[in-house]
């Protein structure tokens, strides 16, 4: 499986309008319920080569209803949550991210994954890092974005290191997120030192079914 762009998009790597248009033979699909997004997904995954833009469209076009996932929002009082909705056959995996107030994550790499997300509910703050050159210096920001209800993002190893945070301490959040391939660990980092840990990500529920604490895979990435 690869993923790939559009001949037609040579606009920097940002999403052309035209170019999945053209690809799909001008025939878009309707994306109104989280089913239909999960069934686009699983069609578009059935073939060898993702079209990027065309990825981008399928997680855009759908606008967050609560009643489509709420099954699936489960929070923790301590931490975020993710909770798996679709494996798509292997090929990725499709979760719902649980943020309470004030939740964030620590700055990780994705592995050899490709991250799409899109806000379902509230608003979160991601700060992307560059990669550090070596050990022992503190980690460069190179962006900072503010994600509110319905915005998508990307990020992989070539665009940086990313944290994601809920910072407000009244209203929780909700993003959706796409990995393909799915991984299962990732790079920590310690912002001052740039030092790794080694961690590995696991579920907290999976279609809807929260999974017993012995049901889980070690820790999640720590905040820092
Ligand atoms: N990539 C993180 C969430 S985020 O901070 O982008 C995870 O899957 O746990
Ligand atoms: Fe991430």
């Amino acid at each position: 499986m690869s993923l790939v762009h559009s001949e037609e998009n040579n606009n920097n790597g940002k999403v052309c309008e035209f170019a999945f248009y053209k690809h799909l033979g001008n025939k878009l699909p309707v994306v109104n319920t989280l089913d239909d997004l999960i069934r686009e997904l699983r069609e578009l995954f059935d073939s060898d080569k993702i079209n990027v833009e065309y990825l981008n469209y399928l997680m855009k076009s759908y606008k967050s209803r609560p009643a489509d996932w709420k099954k699936y929002a489960k929070f923790d009082r301590c931490r975020y949550t993710r909770n798996l909705v679709d494996r798509g056959n292997g090929k990725y995996n499709l979760m719902l991210l649980c943020w309470g107030e004030g939740h964030g994550s620590g700055i990780h790499d994705h592995a050899d994954s490709h991250c799409f997300m899109k806000m379902l509910q509230g608003s979160l703050e991601e700060v992307k890092y560059a990669w550090p050159k070596c050990e022992g210096e503190e980690l460069q920001e190179i962006a900072r974005t503010k994600l509110e209800l319905n915005d998508t993002c990307y990020i992989n190893n070539s665009i940086g290191l990313h944290r994601v945070e809920n910072s407000s301490n009244i209203d929780t959040a909700i993003s959706l997120h796409l990995y393909c391939p799915p991984y299962d660990q990732c790079l920590v980092f310690n912002k001052n030192t740039a030092k790794t840990t080694v961690s590995t990500v696991t579920f907290h529920s999976m279609y809807g079914k929260r999974l017993k604490d012995n049901d889980k895979i070690l820790a999640q990435p720590e905040d820092n």
